[in-house]
């Protein structure tokens, strides 16, 4: 931690850079204003570490950074360790200043983060934001808008917090052919998972533990439900595939259906539950699409997405040139999703010193997304069964029927009636149209109880 020195701004500044670190050049220009709108749980990191590391952002960018204003909902609120005079309710009007150069938008959602985002680029400011929603919903609206306005825009913590993995897709890997990104890029789920799995826990236990550790929110909806993490595979599709991915298009499952009997069931496969964000492409060359969805799926336990337990996050990326890559760590909370935010402020003031830009979007591909009953996986089934001669063939035959091959089938004992069997059926690859068909004919079936569930096996 060093010390800060005085404001040269005037009452509404804070100075979050003081003299160069020993053997830096010291700064020689002004310094660059920046505005901060939100101060939640990772725009008061974001606050605190400016201030604690403000010499070494000097050092690193060349200029001093100067916190100008915080927009904050409630301003009479104390963050301890943040100057209150900073506080601001008035967020149009800081970013309206026109004086402002950096703009870190943490206040999660789409209004008024869009417009305030919006309204700071028209005004000349670079945006740093960590909004997947805003992103996945209006991303190309934002990236026109910094294009009109020769200013950056940066979002590192929008996808898997702080694990750097935008930068690696828009600049390490640009000059590669990405065929494939899988990740788990949802830290609530992956712990809920990885309790019910480790621990044998339930899902509505293990989802009031992950409420009481604070990982996911009061309301988990965008967590449970994949809303969060289908906004980042959007991201990632987008990125990887050099299109116009929206959240909307990308097909979501989230993990509230999953009970002991499934996880028991991987177990049985040697396998893991974990909720994927997948982005693939299908064909080749110019005719190519995207294959982006969010689900639950049983993968091998030596798969290398198997071992990433806890809240931590993971991303898998499958190239042309480079192979197999593989980016792990924390996805998610205050610092560390601050630590990719200010990666992203130190660039973006290192270009404005420097008086160049970022990339911009890329999407000369224009990929359409195909809809989820193309995409080819396998499936596990269970299935409760009258156990009596001739239901196995009457099964066998409704995959036949719907082409869709059996890889191996099981019965194992049926925790029902008497006269009940518990079948488990792993098929080889095939399309989701073909098996959501199949499911909805063996529902049909006299001897078929009830289809127990569904799930995709990747990996294998
Ligand atoms: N928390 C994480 O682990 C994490 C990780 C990666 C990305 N993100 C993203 O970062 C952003 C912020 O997340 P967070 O966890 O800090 O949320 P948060 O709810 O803790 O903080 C948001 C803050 O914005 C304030 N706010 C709401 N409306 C406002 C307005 N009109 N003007 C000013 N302030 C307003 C809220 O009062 C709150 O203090 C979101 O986009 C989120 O998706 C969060
Ligand atoms: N709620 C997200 C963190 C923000 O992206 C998660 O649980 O991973
Ligand atoms: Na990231």
């Amino acid at each position: 931690m060093t010390e800060t020195a005085q404001s040269p701004a005037g009452p509404d500044a804070v100075p979050v850079a003081g003299p160069a670190a020993d053997g830096a050049t010291p700064p020689t220009e002004q310094p660059l204003k920046v505005a901060l709108l939100g101060c939640g749980v990772v725009g008061s990191e974001v606050a605190r570490m400016l201030v604690d590391s403000a010499d070494d952002f000097t050092a690193r960018i060349g200029r001093p950074l100067e916190l100008v204003g915080i927009g904050v909902r409630r301003a009479g609120v104390e963050r301890p360790g943040i100057d209150s005079a900073l506080f601001t309710t008035d967020t149009e009007a800081l970013v309206r200043r026109g004086d402002v150069d950096l703009v870190i938008e943490v206040i999660g959602g789409i209004e008024p983060a869009k417009s305030l985002i919006l309204t700071a680029m028209e005004h000349g400011a670079s945006v740093v934001t960590a909004n997947k929603a805003l992103l996945a919903e209006a991303g190309t609206d934002l990236f026109s808008a910094a294009e009109a306005a020769g200013v950056d825009l940066y979002f590192e913590a929008a996808v898997a917090g702080a694990i750097p993995i935008i930068r690696p897709l828009r600049e390490s890997l640009v000059g590669d052919e990405i065929t494939a990104v899988m990740g788990i890029v949802n830290g609530t789920t992956n712990f809920i998972l990885d309790k019910m799995h480790g621990q044998g826990t339930g899902y509505a236990d293990a989802l009031a533990e992950a409420q009481a550790l604070g990982y996911a929110e009061a309301d988990p909806t965008a967590d449970v439900e994949g809303f969060d993490a289908a906004a980042k595979a959007a991201i990632l599709a987008g990125l990887a595939f050099h299109s116009r991915v929206r959240g909307v298009e990308v097909h979501r499952e989230g993990i509230t259906e999953i009970t002991r009997s499934d996880i028991a069931s991987a177990k049985a496969m040697g396998c893991v539950v974990k909720l994927l964000a997948i982005c693939e492409l299908s064909g080749e060359g110019a005719e190519a699409t995207i294959n982006a969805r969010v689900h639950p799926a049983m993968i091998p336990e030596d798969h290398p997405l198997a071992s990433v337990g806890g809240a931590y996050n993971a991303v898998f990326v499958e190239s042309k040139a480079a192979g197999r890559l593989m980016f792990y760590g924390p996805g998610a909370g205050g610092s560390p999703t601050a630590s990719a935010v200010l990666g992203d402020l130190v660039t973006v003031a290192r270009n404005r010193t420097r008086h160049t830009r970022g990339p911009g979007e890329s999407t000369y591909a224009q990929r359409p997304v195909h809809s989820i009953g193309e995409v080819v996986t396998r499936y596990h089934l269970s299935l409760e069964v009258d156990d009596r001669a001739g239901v196995l063939a009457a099964i066998a035959q409704c995959f036949a029927e719907h082409e869709v091959s059996v890889q191996t089938l099981r019965q194992v004992a049926s925790p029902g009636e008497d006269g009940e069997a518990r079948l488990v059926v792993v098929t080889h690859p095939a399309k989701d149209a073909a098996l959501a068909a199949c499911v909805r004919a063996l529902d049909e079936l006299p001897a078929v109880h009830e289809v127990l569930s569904v799930m995709r096996v990747e990996g294998l």
